[in-house]
C-alpha cells in the first residue's frame, strides 16, 4: 500500500511551531485567545469545539464560548458579534457556520473583524484567498489539506490537480490555494460529466463531497496522492471519509485516513491563525 498521510503527525509539527510562538507572545505580556461564538447546540459544532478547544489548551492559547440562544434574533446576534470584535483580549473569533435560518450569513459575514476572522468568513478574507494575500485567513480545512500536502513534500508546481466539491467551506478555496501553489487545477462538482475519468487523470486528487465511501479505485491515477476532506458515518454508524479507503490504498501512492487526517489537522491550524491573528494585531 501507499504512504499514509498521517494528520496527526502533521498537527504535532503544526503544535510544536505555535507553542513556541505563544510563549514568546507570553513573555511579552500578551495572552493569545480565541472566542467561539456558538448558536444553540448542534452536534456537528460541539464536536468541532470540543476538539478545538483541547487544542487550544495545549497550544497554550485562552479559549471562550460565546454560547447563545438558538432563536436569538439577527439584532441581537449582531450586538453579540460585534462585542466579541471589540473585545482587546480576544484576538481570533470563530462563528460555527450554518448559522440557524433566522440569521442571515450574507448580512453577518460584514460584521466580523477581518483580522480577527480565523476561519475566513468575511468577505475581506475570501478575497485575499483568491488574491493569493498572505496577511489574510484561509479557512482552516482547506489550509489543512495544504499543510498535509507540504509536510509530506508533494510537489504541486505543474501538477495535474482535481478537486471534488466547490463549496465555499473546502472545494473552492482548497482549488484556490492549489493555484496559489502552481497545481494545474480543476474543479467538478456534482453536475460534472465523467466523473471518474476526471479525477483518474489527478496527480493530486482532493475529495470534499459529503459522500460516504463515493471515491472507489476508478477515480484513482496509478500512484496519486490522494486527500480526503470528507467526514460521513456509514452503514456501521462508523466515522468515514468520501474515499474508500480499502479500495484506494493499493492504487494511491499517498492517501489520508478518516479519522486520523484533514480532520485531525483543522484545529491545529485555528491554532496557527489565532497566533497569526494575535501577532499582527500587536505589530
Ligand atoms: N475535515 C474537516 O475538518 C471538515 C470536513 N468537512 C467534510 O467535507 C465534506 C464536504 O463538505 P462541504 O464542502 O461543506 O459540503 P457541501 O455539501 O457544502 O458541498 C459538497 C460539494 O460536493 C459536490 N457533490 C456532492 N455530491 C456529489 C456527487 N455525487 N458527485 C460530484 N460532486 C458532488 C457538490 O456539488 P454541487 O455544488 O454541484 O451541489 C458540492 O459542491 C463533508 O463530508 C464534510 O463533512 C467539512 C468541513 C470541515
Ligand atoms: N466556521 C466553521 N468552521 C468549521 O470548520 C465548522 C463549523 N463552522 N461548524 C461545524 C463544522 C463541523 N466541523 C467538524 C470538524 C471536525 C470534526 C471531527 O470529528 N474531528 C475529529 C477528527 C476527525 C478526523 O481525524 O478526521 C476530531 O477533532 O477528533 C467534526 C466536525 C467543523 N465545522
Amino acid at each position: 500500500m501507499g504512504t499514509l498521510l498521517d494528520g496527526k503527525v502533521v498537527a504535532a509539527s503544526l503544535k510544536e511551531e505555535t507553542l513556541k510562538a505563544a510563549k514568546e507572545l507570553r513573555e511579552k505580556g500578551i495572552a493569545p485567545k480565541l472566542t467561539i461564538v456558538r448558536v444553540g447546540a448542534n452536534p456537528s459544532d460541539l464536536s468541532y469545539e470540543r476538539g478545538a478547544l483541547k487544542r487550544m489548551e495545549g497550544c497554550n492559547i485562552d479559549t471562550e464560548v460565546k454560547e447563545l440562544p438558538e432563536d436569538i434574533t439577527q439584532e441581537d446576534f449582531i450586538k453579540a458579534l460585534k462585542e466579541v470584535n471589540e473585545d482587546k483580549n480576544t484576538h481570533g473569533i470563530l462563528v460555527f457556520r450554518p448559522l440557524p435560518k433566522q440569521l442571515d450569513e450574507e448580512v453577518i459575514k460584514y460584521v466580523i473583524a477581518p483580522e480577527k476572522d480565523v476561519d475566513c468568513f468575511s468577505p475581506t478574507n475570501v478575497a485575499k484567498v483568491m488574491e493569493g494575500d498572505a496577511t489574510g485567513f484561509a479557512p482552516c480545512t482547506p489550509t489543512a489539506v495544504m499543510e498535509i500536502l507540504s509536510y509530506y513534500n508533494v510537489d504541486l508546481k505543474g501538477a495535474k490537480s482535481v478537486v471534488l466539491g466547490r463549496s465555499m467551506v473546502v472545494g473552492k478555496p482548497v482549488a484556490m490555494l492549489l493555484l496559489g501553489q502552481n497545481a494545474t487545477v480543476t474543479i467538478t462538482h456534482s453536475k460534472t460529466k465523467e466523473l471518474p475519468a476526471v479525477c483518474a487523470e489527478a496527480d493530486v486528487l482532493i475529495a470534499a463531497i459529503g459522500r460516504a465511501k463515493m471515491v472507489t479505485s476508478d477515480y484513482v491515477k496509478e500512484g496519486a496522492v490522494v486527500v480526503d476532506v470528507g467526514i460521513n458515518v456509514d452503514e456501521e454508524g462508523k466515522l468515514c471519509g468520501d474515499v474508500d479507503f480499502a479500495d484506494v490504498e493499493n492504487k494511491a501512492s499517498m492517501l489520508t485516513p478518516v479519522p486520523g487526517g484533514v480532520g485531525s489537522v483543522t484545529t491545529s491550524v485555528l491554532a496557527k491563525h489565532v497566533i497569526k491573528a494575535c501577532t499582527l494585531q500587536n505589530k
